[in-house]
């Protein structure tokens, strides 16, 4: 990337855009609910499980002016939700201010790995085993999602609800390819321990994006 370029990237004035989509948010407490998804490329968490691996590489995805994308996005809905990709990566502040300065709700899904940055109406925290979130987000998190796919995340779900603050909503959602086998599993951890609900990704039983 040109040098330039490269600084608007860095201060969050371009971000690398993936996709952008209008549809149902399809987890966790939003659930059912209409939103606008940005979708900001660059992630080196490296889920082997990723259901968007094509967001990994951040180069693959055009640098684009939050201005764009906020002007799109408000066309659309007054829910938004930015995603990635890892949007953590980037400095968040001028996007979130600007979405926000046009009066929309602005909801984010990430593992938390890196500094937390922007002004956020909700944050679903996601953390993952190979790059666990800062300290700081724990206590700033909206709901937990952990994605289970194999009993041992069990055990890291209870280490992880150990982190956040007591009004944090905690979701069990299972690894959409091994859901067969572990979604038996979760609805007899959720009867067992209420404190969790169920989590599914409903757009992909929906067939939308
Ligand atoms: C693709 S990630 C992007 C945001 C951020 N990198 C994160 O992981 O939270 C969006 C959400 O999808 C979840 N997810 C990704 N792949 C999944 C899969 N195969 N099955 C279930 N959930 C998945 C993630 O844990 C996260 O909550
Ligand atoms: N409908 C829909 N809901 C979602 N909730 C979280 C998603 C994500 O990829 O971050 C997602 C997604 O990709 N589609
Ligand atoms: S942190 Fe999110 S985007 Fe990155 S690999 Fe894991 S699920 Fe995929
Ligand atoms: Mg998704």
């Amino acid at each position: 990337m040109k040098q330039e370029l490269q600084q608007l990237v860095d201060r969050g004035e371009f971000l690398p855009l993936m996709e952008e989509f209008y549809t149902i948010q399809g987890e966790g407490y939003y659930k059912g609910t209409a939103a606008y998804f940005i979708r900001i490329g660059g992630c080196d968490v490296g889920c082997h499980w990723c259901d968007v691996k094509e967001s990994w590489n951040a180069d693959l995805h055009p640098p684009t002016k939050i201005s764009k994308i906020v002007g799109n996005a408000v066309k659309y809905s007054d829910t938004i939700v930015v995603t990635g990709g890892e949007p953590l990566t980037w400095d968040m502040t001028l996007l979130t201010s600007q979405l926000k300065a046009n009066g929309l709700k602005v909801h984010i899904e990430t593992s938390g790995a890196y500094k937390l940055t922007g002004t956020w109406d909700w944050i679903c925290l996601s953390p993952k085993k190979l790059k666990s979130p800062t300290n700081e987000i724990y206590l700033k998190a909206d709901e937990l999602k952990i994605i289970v796919y194999n009993m041992n995340d069990f055990k890291f779900a209870e280490e992880q609800a150990s982190k956040v603050s007591d009004k944090c909503i905690l979701y069990l959602q299972p690894e959409w390819s091994n859901r067969d086998k572990m979604i038996p599993e979760i609805v007899d951890y959720v009867m067992k321990n209420p404190k969790w609900k169920v989590s599914l990704q409903t757009h992909k039983y929906l067939n939308i994006p």
